[in-house]
């Protein structure tokens, strides 16, 4: 017998859930009315390349304009391979977080396993994590997120989307 073949997150997640920029938006405006609560915060950073969306309108509502990034290779398409940090938080935005993150604000699209949120937790133990969406097994890393999917749900965003035709259902369509 032959080995089964290796299935991808997204294969093994499943149930399509796709966000439209609109519903993206309404979603980090919800995460940034939470958010004000928390604040103020020195900076922002963004777990790119998904945080980079979520950082802007966040750090726009927030009036924040010291923004940095945390540049994490993780997922290959729908694989997650070996974490890559291919740059790592700037220097003056460490001191602006006393080294610890305190009053830092970092924020990334979603969660999923965790893992990429574990390792920048460690880089900015008292920073505040903020995701748009989270999956129950990275959820307990994040301090603010606004929808919480299954973990077999793969979220679809806008930027990795285009509009398509889509057949009728009685033609076949699944
Ligand atoms: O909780 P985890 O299982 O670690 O997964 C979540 C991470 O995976 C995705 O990023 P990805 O590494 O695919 O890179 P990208 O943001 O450049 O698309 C997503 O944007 C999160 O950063
Ligand atoms: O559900 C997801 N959608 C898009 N990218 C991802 N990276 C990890 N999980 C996901
Ligand atoms: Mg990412």
């Amino acid at each position: 017998m032959g080995e089964a073949p290796e299935l991808s997150a997204q294969e093994r997640a499943g149930r399509p859930f796709p966000v439209s920029w609109d519903q993206f938006h309404r979603d980090c405006r919800a995460l940034t009315w939470r958010l004000n609560e928390v604040g103020p915060f020195h900076a922002v950073i963004a777990i790119t390349r998904g945080g980079l969306v979520p950082a802007a309108i966040v750090a726009r509502e927030l009036g924040v304009r010291v923004i940095d990034t945390v540049c994490i290779a993780s997922y290959d398409h729908t694989k997650q391979g070996e974490l890559k940090v291919l740059k790592g938080i700037s220097d003056e935005v460490m001191k602006l977080g006393g080294g610890t993150g305190r009053g830092l604000l970092i924020v990334d699209d979603l969660v999923d396993t965790g893992k990429t949120g574990k390792l920048v937790r460690e880089m900015l133990p008292e920073a505040h994590f903020a995701t748009v969406y989270a999956k129950p097994m990275g959820r307990p890393l994040v301090d603010t997120f606004i929808t919480e999917v299954s973990q077999d749900t793969w979220i679809f965003f806008p930027w990795d989307t285009a509009l398509s035709y889509h057949p009728p259902l009685r033609d076949g369509a699944a």
